[in-house]
C-alpha cells in the first residue's frame, strides 16, 4: 500500500475537497473514526480526557468529543490556544457544548482515556510550555493515550521526535499511512495503528502517484521466479559468492546457502586459495571455484553465465580485496549484490562507483547498515534534516544503485525515486550473518530474473519473515530453510 507523507496528504485533502466531499466533511468523518476507535478498542474508559490543539487535528478532537458525550462517556476537553476564526477547526469547536478547560489547567487521571489532537501533520517545530508541560505529565502518570493521526512531537514526514513526544497505545490516522508511522522512532510511539477511511477515493493516488510503499507482497509478488517445465539450472539463475580468507569464509557460505535456496538453480563460492580447504570441507550442493585474481573471477562470471554476484560479507578490505570490487565493478551484464566489506572499500574509493561505465552497467543492489551507510555517504548521514527514506534515495540516486538500508525499518530506494519501507522485521534477526542471508536472497531473486528494485524488496520482506517464523534464538543457519517456506507459500499462492 501507498504510504503518503504530509504534503502529499495535502494533495489528497485538496482534489477530495474538489471531488465535492469537503473538508469539513473529512474532518467530521476522521472525528467519528477517532470516536468509534475510542469505543471499540478502551470499552473500560468511560471518563475520557480530549487535548485540542489549534489546527485541524484539533478540529479532528472536539468532533470525537461531541460523539463521546453523545454516547454517554463522561467527556472533558482541554485546549491550548484557539482555532483559527472561520476555520473547519473553529466551526466544529463551536458544535461542543461542554466546558473548555486549559491545557496549563489539565491534571491527567490514570482511570480517564486520554485523546491526544494537539498536533499532527502540522507539526511544525518542538513543543514547549504548556504543551510540554502536559505530555510530560501525562507520560509521568501512565495513562492509556489515543492519539489522533500522530502522537504529539513526532514528525509525519520523519518519525523524529522533535524534542520530545507523546507515547501512544493506538494511533488512528486516515486514508493512508505517513512515514512517521512507519520509521523510527514514531513507530514505537504510535503503539496499535488504525488505518481509517474518511471518504477520499483511492482515485486520487493516480494524481497524486506516490512513489512510496510500505514493502509487501502485493508489491512483487506476481513477479516472483517461477521457472517453467523445460527450464534447467543455469537457466533458473546462477549465483556466485566471494569468499573471504580461511578464517572468514562462512559468510560466503552462508550467502551461498541463502541464494540456492532462495530458488537459485546453480550457486558457486569463489574462493581464494587460502580458503579453498574450509569451503571444501563445508560445501556439497554448493559448487566451489578457486579464483586467484580478479581476472580469473570475471573469466569465469562470463563463462558461466553468472547472472548475480554477491561480494562483501567476510570478504577483507586488502588490496586484493579492492581490486577485485574495482573488476566487478567492469563486468557487464551481471548484477552486484554489494554488502559489509565491498561496502568498506567503495567509501575508501568513491570513484569507483562514480567512475562506472554508465552503457551497459551492471545493476547494482547496496546493503548498507547504518554503520556502513554512513561510511559511503557521511554528508547524508550526518544530515538530521533527512528521514530514512530520503537518505535512502539521495544514495541510491547518488550511486545509480539499488540500496537497502537496513534495520528496524529497512528502506529500500531504487534510483528513479521508488522507495519502501519494511514493516515486518523482528529484533531477533539482529544477528551475526543474518545480513549475509539477506544478501544472498536478493541475489537469487535477481537471478531468476526480478528487476533488482522489486528482488531487493522481495528478500527484505521474506527474509524478515523467515526471522518471525523462527523467532528467539534464530541462528542465521536457520534463515535461509524458513526463507525458503515462505517464498514457497508465496510462489504456490
Ligand atoms: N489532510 C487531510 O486529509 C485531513 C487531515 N485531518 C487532520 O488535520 C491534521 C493536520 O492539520 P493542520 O495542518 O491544521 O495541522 P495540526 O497538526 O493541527 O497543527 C497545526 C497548528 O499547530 C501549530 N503548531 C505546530 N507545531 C506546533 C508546536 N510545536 N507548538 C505550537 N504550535 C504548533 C501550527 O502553528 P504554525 O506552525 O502555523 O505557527 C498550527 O496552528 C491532521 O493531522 C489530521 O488530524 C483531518 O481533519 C481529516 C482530513
Ligand atoms: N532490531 C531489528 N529489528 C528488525 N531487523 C533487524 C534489527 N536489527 C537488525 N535487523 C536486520 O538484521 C540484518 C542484519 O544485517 P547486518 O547488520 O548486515 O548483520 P551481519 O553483518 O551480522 O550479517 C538486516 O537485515 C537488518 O535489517
Ligand atoms: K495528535
Amino acid at each position: 500500500m501507498q504510504i503518503l507523507d504530509p504534503q502529499e496528504m495535502n494533495e489528497a485533502d485538496r482534489l477530495a475537497a474538489a471531488g465535492g466531499v469537503t473538508t469539513l466533511q473529512l474532518m467530521r468523518n476522521a472525528g467519528a473514526a477517532v470516536a468509534r476507535v475510542a469505543f471499540e478498542r478502551f470499552p473500560d474508559h468511560s471518563r475520557i480526557d480530549v487535548l485540542c490543539g489549534p489546527g485541524n487535528n484539533g478540529g479532528d478532537g472536539f468532533v470525537a468529543a461531541r460523539l463521546l458525550r453523545q454516547s454517554g462517556c463522561d467527556v472533558r476537553v482541554w485546549q491550548n490556544a484557539p482555532a483559527r476564526p472561520g476555520s473547519d477547526a473553529d466551526q466544529v469547536a463551536r458544535e461542543w457544548d461542554g466546558d473548555v478547560g486549559t491545557l496549563a489547567e489539565f491534571q491527567p487521571d490514570v482511570r480517564a482515556l486520554v485523546i491526544d489532537a494537539l498536533y499532527g501533520a502540522g507539526l511544525s517545530r518542538a513543543l514547549a510550555g504548556d504543551d510540554l508541560a502536559a505530555i510530560q505529565r501525562i507520560r509521568q502518570n501512565g495513562c492509556r493515550v489515543l492519539a489522533v493521526d500522530l502522537p504529539s512531537g513526532v514528525s509525519g514526514a520523519t518519525g523524529a521526535v522533535l524534542g520530545y513526544a507523546l507515547k501512544a497505545d493506538c494511533t488512528v490516522t486516515f486514508f493512508r499511512k505517513k512515514p512517521g508511522h512507519l520509521l523510527y522512532p514514531g513507530r514505537e510511539l504510535c503503539g496499535a495503528l488504525v488505518l481509517a477511511d474518511i471518504g477520499i477515493s483511492d482515485a486520487v493516488l493516480h494524481l497524486i502517484k506516490p512513489g512510496l510503499w510500505e514493502n509487501g507482497p502485493a508489491l512483487w509478488q506476481p513477479h516472483l521466479p517461477k521457472p517453467n517445465a523445460t527450464a534447467h539450472k543455469y537457466r533458473r539463475g546462477h549465483v556466485a559468492v566471494l569468499s573471504g580468507g580461511a578464517t572468514s569464509s562462512g559468510a560466503a557460505r552462508l550467502a551461498a546457502e541463502a541464494a540456492a535456496r532462495a530458488g537459485a538453480g546453480a550457486v558457486t563460492v569463489l574462493s581464494p586459495p587460502a580458503a579453498l580447504l574450509p569451503n571444501a570441507a563445508h560445501l556439497t550442493a554448493t559448487m566451489l571455484r578457486r579464483v586467484e585474481d580478479a581476472a580469473a573471477a570475471r573469466t569465469f562470471i562470463g563463462e558461466r553465465k553468472v547472472a548475480s554476484v554477491v561480494c562483501g560479507p567476510g570478504f577483507g578490505t586488502g588490496d586484493w580485496h579492492g581490486s577485485m570490487v574495482a573488476s566487478l565493478l567492469r563486468v557487464n551484464e551481471t548484477a552486484l549484490v554489494l554488502d559489509a566489506d565491498a561496502i568498506t572499500l567503495l567509501a575508501r574509493d568513491p570513484g569507483l562507483l562514480q567512475d562506472r561505465p554508465t552503457e551497459a552497467a551492471p545493476s547494482i543492489v547496496l546493503t548498507p547498515h547504518e554503520g556502513e551507510f554512513g561510511r559511503l555517504f557521511p554528508d547524508l548521514a550526518a544530515d538530521t534534516a533527512l528521514s530514512k527514506v530520503d537518505r535512502a534515495r539521495l544514495a541510491a540516486r547518488r550511486a545509480q544503485a539499488v540500496v537497502i538500508l537496513k534495520g528496524p525499518d529497512t528502506v529500500v530506494a531504487a534510483s528513479d525515486g521508488r522507495a519502501a519501507i519494511n514493516s515486518n522485521g523482528t529484533v531477533w534477526l539482529a544477528t551475526a550473518g543474518s545480513g549475509d542471508v539477506l544478501a544472498g536472497i536478493v541475489a537469487a531473486l535477481i537471478a531468476g530474473g526480478m528487476p533488482p528494485f522489486g528482488a531487493a524488496c522481495a528478500a527484505v520482506w521474506v527474509h524478515a519473515e523467515a526471522g518471525r517464523e523462527e523467532g528467539f534464538g534464530l541462528t542465521a543457519e536457520d534463515l535461509p530453510q524458513a526463507a525458503r517456506r515462505v517464498l514457497a507459500r508465496l510462489i504456490s499462492r
